[in-house]
């Protein structure tokens, strides 16, 4: 059956493995606040009329961020990395763009994603996921291990700055004609791609993705470049957990310049909703079903956050 978990169920079911920290976002806690702005290229803007793609530069709030609903995680956990975009357009207009450092989502469906919440709570008397449970949810959610997998055998970046990001959705480029194009993309760091060694897992400490931006972006902006694959028929459109295959043509549709990071409290960033649904006209978004329902489960936990204020 397609009926799908409530928002305030799944984020209920965030809070019952994180916990609660009042007037803080229920995942991706912990973050950093950034500003920069991003340049569009030709080849883009032939195929999408998003102002994005303008030539202009855009200026850009970012937020970079560790998943999970805890303040406390260390930024050693193999677990994922988010780098959020508010693009700020002529008019008034906004687009955002929220990604992961892993190409593909550990769901295909709402429902497996708080699955995997009701498995993570943890047991009362050893205050730990039991793991029996996270057991019987592995065999009974294939959807969930490509990305477990990929977290598991490719440590941690070493920066924020040295990481790929994913948008992972298909989304559709639509040019000015009104014809549509299905892409996917990756944010691919000038910086090169830098994880921590097995080593460094063991001595890089618990917060040094902050002050690393921080450094990093006094030496100097740091950059990425947007790659956008193409689509062809038969390539998912609505599965964030199967990949393309990695011979789709890709072109170059921006570069994006992060000069400026700083601690969230109280920075442009804290207080945004990074719904990945806000969109300016000449990029739309697919029927993938994770994507539809991001958006009302952070508004709910952007209604928590500014109500406990
Ligand atoms: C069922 C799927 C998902 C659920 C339930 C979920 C839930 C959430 C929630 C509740 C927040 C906090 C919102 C706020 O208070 O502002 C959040 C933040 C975030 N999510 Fe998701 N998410 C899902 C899928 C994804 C996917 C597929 C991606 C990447 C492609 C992603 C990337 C992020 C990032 C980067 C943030 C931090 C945004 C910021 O910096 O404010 N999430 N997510």
């Amino acid at each position: 059956d397609n009926a799908q978990p409530g928002a305030d169920l799944v984020v209920g079911a965030i809070e019952g493995v994180f916990g609660v920290t009042p007037g803080e976002r229920r995942n991706h806690i912990k973050g950093t606040c950034a500003a920069g702005e991003f340049v569009g290229t030709r080849k883009a803007a032939r195929l999408s009329k998003s102002p994005l793609f303008s030539g202009k530069p855009v200026p850009v709030v970012a937020r970079f961020s560790v998943s999970g609903g805890n303040t406390k995680v260390p930024d050693v956990a193999k677990s994922g990395r988010g780098m959020a975009l508010e693009f700020q357009l002529p008019k008034g207009k906004l687009h955002h763009i929220t990604m992961l450092n892993t190409p593909m989502f550990g769901a295909a469906q709402p429902q497996t994603f708080l699955d995997l919440m009701l498995a993570l709570k943890p047991d009362p008397a050893t205050g730990k996921p039991d793991p029996e449970k996270m057991k019987a949810f592995k065999a009974s959610h294939p959807d969930n291990l490509a990305q477990a997998d990929y977290l598991a055998s490719n440590n941690p970046p070493a920066s924020y700055a040295s990481s790929s990001y994913w948008g992972i959705h298909t989304f559709k480029f639509i040019d000015k004609k009104g014809t549509a194009t299905l892409v996917r993309w990756q944010f691919v760091p000038q910086d090169g791609e830098k994880r921590l060694s097995d080593d460094e897992l063991k001595t890089a400490g618990a917060n040094f993705l902050e002050s690393a931006l921080i450094e990093r972006t006094k030496q100097g902006p740091a950059r990425w470049d947007m790659l956008v694959s193409i689509g062809q028929p038969g390539d998912s459109e609505t599965d964030p957990t199967v990949l393309w295959p990695a011979e789709r043509p890709r072109i170059k549709a921006g570069t994006l310049t992060i000069s400026r990071a700083e601690a969230q409290k109280g920075a442009p960033c804290e207080p945004i909703n990074f719904d990945p649904l806000v969109m300016a006209p000449g990029i739309q978004p697919t029927d993938d079903p994770i994507l539809r329902f991001r958006s009302p489960t952070y508004a709910v936990s952007f209604g928590k956050r500014l109500s406990e204020r």
